[in-house]
């Protein structure tokens, strides 16, 4: 079993469809996560809870995955030195841009790398929590090369009539 290095934390259960992305883009490269609900506007207790312990429970990167007036990743920000990857995810009413704006227009000094709205976003976010990971482990940035290149290497050169 891998050691938990990265938390994936979404604003509500109605995210998980949306943010089982992250978690298998770890699972295929072997890297541990825990998974948790954490709401900045339902359990603003749990929020704190969590921004404050992360680092110390060996925690390294967090990514964090709302809808609609998505604060939850920039709250995290706020609790934590820990680099938050922001997920928006897709909306009934609005598309998903509202996500998108809440979690990119942070304040100066406090930082959420934000992805694409939706699945895409998700599994990408998975990939750079990967990447940063990689920076200071060896065998994870081979599994990254070798997964790449695998992709790369998946993409026909000519399309299908
Ligand atoms: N944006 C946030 C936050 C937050 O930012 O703290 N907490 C819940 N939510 C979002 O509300 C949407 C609807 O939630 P429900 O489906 O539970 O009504 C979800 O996309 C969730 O991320």
């Amino acid at each position: 079993m891998a050691e938990t290095r990265v938390g994936i934390i979404m604003g509500s259960q109605s995210d998980w469809p949306t943010m089982q992305g992250a978690a298998e883009s770890l699972d295929t490269l072997g890297v541990g996560y825990e998974t948790r609900i954490v709401s900045a506007h339902r359990t603003p207790d749990r929020l704190w809870d969590y921004g404050m312990t992360a680092a110390e429970r060996g925690l390294q990167v967090i990514i964090a995955g709302a809808g609609g007036a998505a604060h939850l990743p920039g709250m995290m920000a706020s609790k934590t030195r820990l680099p938050v990857i922001g997920v928006p995810v897709q909306t009934k009413a609005l598309s998903g841009v509202d996500s998108l704006y809440s979690i990119v227009q942070m304040p100066r000094g406090y930082p959420v790398a934000t992805m694409a709205i939706g699945a895409a976003g998700a599994v990408n976010a998975g990939l750079m929590a990967a990447g940063i990971l990689a920076l200071g482990d060896a065998a994870l940035a081979e599994r990254l090369e070798r997964w790449r290149a695998a992709l790369s290497a998946s993409i026909p050169e000519t399309p299908e009539a």
